[in-house]
């Protein structure tokens, strides 16, 4: 058994790694602990972790961190770097935060506004990667692990193939996607009050402006081997959970619909978590809560001579914990499935 502490143990991301990390067969639950609300027992925050609900949260210090085998901090962003350099290097690290999932130092400055603090190894294992390789390759024998945002988790999944395969065009990508006001955290936001979400939909972070565009274009650009442009509006969606992200792209010359589906069928036929539904069969956000799964289908609009590519998932889930989860099992050298969900709660 491996013990782990989680940080961050009172949010949403935290609370999702304590669900998946109580029913992991190769994990033991270390220390749970958070900001404020250290002192409290862990029921008054997360009422659904009945095991843990007499836990006192402790307060989130290296020492009450050190001592585990890994860690997953569920921090806000930039609380992470300090409490990394403190802990022991053989530590196994999983962020959830942003903090280290940029390679570009420019890009870092520009939409998070704060000095970089560096570049771990990215948390999505079926990346695909030009030249033929899969993300899952360079995180064996990490210790540290940058876990995609939630948004770069569903996007990239869904355009990577095509980008490998030489399938669509980089400079003209566009991605619209819906999420859950989970994604959001815990905190008060104005915006997020249930008589502003509730019955009605609306965009934000638009124009280019919000900070997971350079995420999605790190990864494309990875996939692809050359730089790729996208643009990308979030929307917020009256529901908990899941996010459903449309992306298109300009198709290759001469591309059949059968070859697209193809190239997606080798791509991700093997994959446990990554499934192309079949034709005429849509993903949805309701067929993916509270499981690691991320739900494809792919579509040529001849007409306009671009790709479409429709990518569910649940963002506490495939885009935050259980993606945790996932590359936790690859460090630890375990069945990259122990302990994930692949079935869903639907309704
Ligand atoms: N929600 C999502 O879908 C996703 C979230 N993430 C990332 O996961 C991280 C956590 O997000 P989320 O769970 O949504 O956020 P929440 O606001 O729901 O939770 C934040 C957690 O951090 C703790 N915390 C806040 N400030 C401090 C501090 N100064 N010191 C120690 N602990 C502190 C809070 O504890 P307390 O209760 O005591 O305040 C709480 O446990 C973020 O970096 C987020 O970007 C990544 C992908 C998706
Ligand atoms: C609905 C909503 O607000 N979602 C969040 C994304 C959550 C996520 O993936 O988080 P990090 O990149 O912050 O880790 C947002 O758009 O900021």
């Amino acid at each position: 058994m491996v013990t782990v502490a989680v940080a961050g143990a009172t949010g949403y991301a935290g609370g999702e790694a304590l669900r998946l990390l109580l029913a992991h067969p190769e994990v033991t639950v270390g220390a749970v602990t958070a900001g404020a609300s250290a002192g409290d027992r862990l029921g008054e925050h997360q009422p659904h972790l009945t095991p843990l609900a007499d836990r006192v949260i402790e307060p989130t210090t290296a020492d009450a961190l050190s001592g585990h085998d890994a860690v997953f901090l569920a921090l806000p962003h930039g609380a992470s770097a300090a409490l990394a350099a403190e802990l022991p290097s053989d530590v196994r690290i999983l962020d959830c935060g942003a903090d280290f999932r940029l390679a570009d130092a420019a890009a870092w400055q520009e939409f998070y506004g704060s000095e970089h603090a560096g570049t771990w190894a990215y948390g999505l294992p079926e990346l695909r990667l030009a030249g033929g390789g899969v993300q899952r390759d360079e995180l064996t024998g990490q210790t540290r692990v940058a876990v995609p945002g939630c948004y770069p988790t569903a996007c990239s999944l869904a355009l990577a193939p095509a980008a490998q395969a030489g399938l669509i065009g980089l400079d003209d990508i566009v991605i619209v996607a819906a999420s859950g006001t989970s994604g959001a955290g815990k905190a008060m936001k104005p915006h997020l009050l249930g008589s502003e979400v509730m019955g009605s939909m609306s965009p934000y972070g638009v124009g280019g402006v919000h900070r997971h565009t350079p995420e999605i274009e790190q990864n494309l650009a990875r996939a692809a081997g050359a730089p790729a442009t996208v643009s990308f509006t979030p929307t917020l969606a009256p529901m908990p959970r899941g996010i459903l992200a449309t992306c298109t792209a300009p198709a290759a010359p001469g591309l059949s619909a059968a070859s697209l589906r193809e190239s997606y069928e080798k791509a991700y036929g093997a994959e446990a978590f990554v499934q192309l539904l079949p034709e005429g069969q849509w993903p949805a956000t309701a067929s993916v809560l509270g499981s690691n799964n991320v739900q494809l289908q792919v579509s040529l609009d001849e007409r306009v001579g671009r790709v479409i590519v429709v990518a569910a998932i649940d963002n506490l889930t495939k885009g935050t914990a259980g993606g945790a989860v996932q590359c936790l099992n690859l460090l630890l050298g375990l069945d990259e499935t122990a302990g994930l969900p692949t079935v869903g709660v639907s309704p």
